[in-house]
Parts: C-alpha cells; sequence; structure tokens
C-alpha cells in the first residue's frame, strides 16, 4: 500500500510528479541536492495548481491541500518512511546509479524504487540496488499534470506484486498506462526522439531553418509543438542522452545524434531551461537562433 511517495531531483520532471502525486491525495518528499531548486520547485508547483485553480480543474482547497502534503528534504533520510520512491535527477547513467546505491541503504526493506528515466535499461540501472525485485521504469511525460500517460517498464527481475502496486498507483493519479519493454528509450522515445534528432539534421543540413521546420510540422503535420520547439521544452541535455543510449544500445547508425544537437549542449544551449536553445527565451517573446 502506497502512502508515502518520495521524488529525487526537482526539475521540471520532478516539480510535476509532485504535483499530481500530491493532488492525487499521497504524501510527498521532494528531494534534491539544492535548496534553491527545491524553492524553486515548490514556487512553480504552486504557480501550476494556481493555473489549475482558475481554470476551474481544482479548487483553491484543493491547491492547499495539496501544497501541504509536500514537505522537502536534501538528504536521503528524509525519504527513509517513503513506500515509494520515483527518482527523477539528471539522464545520467552514473549519478542514477549512485543515487539508488546510497538511497536503499536508507529505504525501508518493502519500500519500492522507481525510476523516470527517459530511456536508460530499467535491468541495469535495478542492478544497482539491493531490491531489483521491487525495482521498476515508472515513465511519466512532460508536462505531467497536462500528459495523460505514463509508461511502465519492468526490468528483468521487477516482481509481479511491484508491478501491480506500480499499476495501481498510476490509476490512482489519473493516468493512462502503456506498458513497455525494457528496451532503450521504451515506446514513446523510441518513435520521438528520432524524429525530433531528423529535424536538427534537417536544420543542420540548411533544408529549412528553426522557423519553418516547426511550422511544418505544427501546420503540416498537426503536431501540437514543432520539433524544435519541443526539444527545447524536454532540454537538449535529456534529447542528447537519449539519443546516446539509443545509438549504443541498438548498435544502429541510423540513432547517431546530429552533431548540431551535440554543439549546443557543449554550449550550453540546454532549451528553455537555460533560456536559449533552438530559440532565445531571454526577451518578451521566443527568438529563433537559427
Ligand atoms: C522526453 C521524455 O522522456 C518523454 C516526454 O515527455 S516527451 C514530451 C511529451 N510532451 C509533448 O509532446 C508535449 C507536446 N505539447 C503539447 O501537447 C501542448 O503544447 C501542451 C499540452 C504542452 C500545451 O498545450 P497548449 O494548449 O498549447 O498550451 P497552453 O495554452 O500553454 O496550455 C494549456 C493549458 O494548460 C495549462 N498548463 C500548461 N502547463 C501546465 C502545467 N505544467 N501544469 C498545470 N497546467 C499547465 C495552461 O495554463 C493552459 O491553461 P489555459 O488554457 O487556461 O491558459
Ligand atoms: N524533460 C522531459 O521532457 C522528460 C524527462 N524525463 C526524465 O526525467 C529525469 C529528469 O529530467 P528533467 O526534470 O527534465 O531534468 P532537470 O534538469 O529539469 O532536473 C533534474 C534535477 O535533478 C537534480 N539532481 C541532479 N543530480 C541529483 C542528485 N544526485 N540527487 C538529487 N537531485 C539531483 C538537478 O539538480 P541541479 O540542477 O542542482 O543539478 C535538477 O534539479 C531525467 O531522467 C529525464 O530523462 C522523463 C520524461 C520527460
Amino acid at each position: 500500500m502506497i502512502r508515502k511517495v518520495g521524488v529525487i531531483g526537482s526539475g521540471q520532471m520532478g516539480n510535476g510528479i509532485a504535483h499530481v502525486t500530491a493532488l492525487s491525495g499521497f504524501d510527498v518528499v521532494l528531494n534534491d541536492v539544492s535548496a534553491d531548486q527545491l524553492n524553486s520547485a515548490m514556487a512553480t508547483i504552486n504557480a501550476n495548481l494556481s493555473r489549475q485553480v482558475l481554470k476551474k480543474i481544482i479548487t483553491d482547497d484543493d491547491r492547499e491541500k495539496a501544497l501541504s502534503r509536500i514537505s522537502q528534504t536534501q538528504t536521503f533520510d528524509g525519504l527513509a518512511d517513503c513506500d515509494l520512491v520515483i527518482e527523477t535527477a539528471v539522464e545520467k547513467e552514473e549519478v542514477k546509479r549512485k543515487i539508488f546505491h546510497n538511497l536503499c541503504t536508507v529505504l525501508k526493506p518493502e519500500a519500492i524504487v522507481a525510476s523516470n528515466t527517459s530511456s536508460i535499461s530499467i535491468t541495469r540501472l535495478a542492478a544497482s540496488t539491493d531490491r531489483p525485485e521491487k525495482f521498476i521504469g515508472i515513465h511519466f511525460m512532460n508536462p505531467v499534470p497536462l500528459m495523460e500517460l505514463v509508461e511502465l517498464i519492468r526490468g528483468i527481475a521487477t516482481g509481479d506484486a511491484t508491478f501491480d502496486t506500480a499499476k495501481e498507483f498510476v490509476i490512482k493519479l489519473g493516468k493512462q498506462i502503456a506498458v513497455s519493454e525494457d528496451f532503450p528509450a521504451f515506446i514513446v522515445n523510441r518513435i520521438l526522439l528520432p524524429m525530433i534528432n531528423e529535424a536538427i539534421y534537417t536544420l543542420y543540413e540548411g533544408v529549412g531553418n528553426v522557423e519553418a521546420i516547426d511550422a511544418a510540422m505544427r501546420l503540416g503535420a498537426h503536431h501540437p509543438m514543432g520539433p524544435l520547439e519541443l526539444a527545447d521544452f524536454i532540454g537538449l541535455d535529456t534529447c542528447l542522452s537519449i539519443m546516446q543510449v539509443l545509438h549504443e544500445g541498438l548498435a544502429d547508425s541510423k540513432y547517431r545524434p546530429c552533431p548540431l544537437l551535440v554543439k549546443y549542449v557543449e554550449a550550453g544551449w540546454l532549451g528553455r531551461k537555460s533560456q536559449r536553445g533552438f530559440y532565445d527565451y531571454r526577451g518578451e517573446k521566443p527568438v529563433p537562433t537559427r
């Protein structure tokens, strides 16, 4: 039975997961290495809950109760009594492995550990814990409060009871489930990221500029966001990590990350979160950078 949920990493996914989890009545403990990041996550959650109040999706009482259910911690000790901990730190395998290794020493033995990884093998991450049978991939989509889908991914050792508990938890959040086998980038990102990478090649080869490529896919294929706008929204560091996992994991050159994507990440132009990517977000309106 899940009552208290820990969330490790309070970036855009961490704050979204904390938001929907608290709104669904669970107690939430939000963890991050940085106090500033925790404070800014709480401000974002409050702002997004307030938008939902304005739209009459929830009441002001729901907003207040959700906020009161979220506490913050900078240590793993603060997660010790959680029934489920969802890791959503950066998409780097060594960071995640270290988190799981340290986390498991403080958790109660029956606690379930999950990763919101976009691409990394659940079986491999599970092997860095003391409880592979209680480890699972719970992959939310961005923005979490608005997207209906969550992918569930079992590692080779994930037990049936863990899968069933995770499924029940996701249903309580009001999300739909797609079950994916444990292959690089699962289902959504196996299909979405090569499309985004191809859009970056289209830019790199000068077939179109940023505006033309995004307008083409928004108006010509009815995508809600153009692929370059979406890449900036996901985070270019995350997009590159996913392409690297696909490239290495499937050993097929069709997944090679576009050199222009590599260059943007090397420049620290990570998209919206760093104010610059395929668009510059520092002014009133986003301005294409190419
Ligand atoms: C990388 C991975 O591992 C996996 C992934 O997640 S891949 C990324 C998947 N996500 C996508 O593909 C998203 C594609 N984009 C979309 O679907 C849409 O653009 C969108 C749903 C994000 C926004 O839709 P929109 O109609 O253009 O946006 P917008 O008008 O800004 O927002 C709709 C409403 O939601 C609200 N909203 C936006 N973000 C919100 C949030 N985080 N929390 C709560 N409410 C939010 C807005 O306030 C807005 O309300 P109003 O209509 O009252 O203004
Ligand atoms: N962006 C997206 O669209 C989606 C992303 N994901 C996945 O979710 C995860 C997080 O992505 P996202 O939220 O976008 O990334 P962000 O960069 O927005 O946030 C990552 C957060 O994790 C923190 N962090 C880094 N190292 C640690 C650590 N050791 N312990 C605790 N916190 C840490 C970072 O802190 P600091 O900034 O101080 O380093 C930051 O606050 C990734 O695995 C990603 O692949 C899944 C679905 C969609």
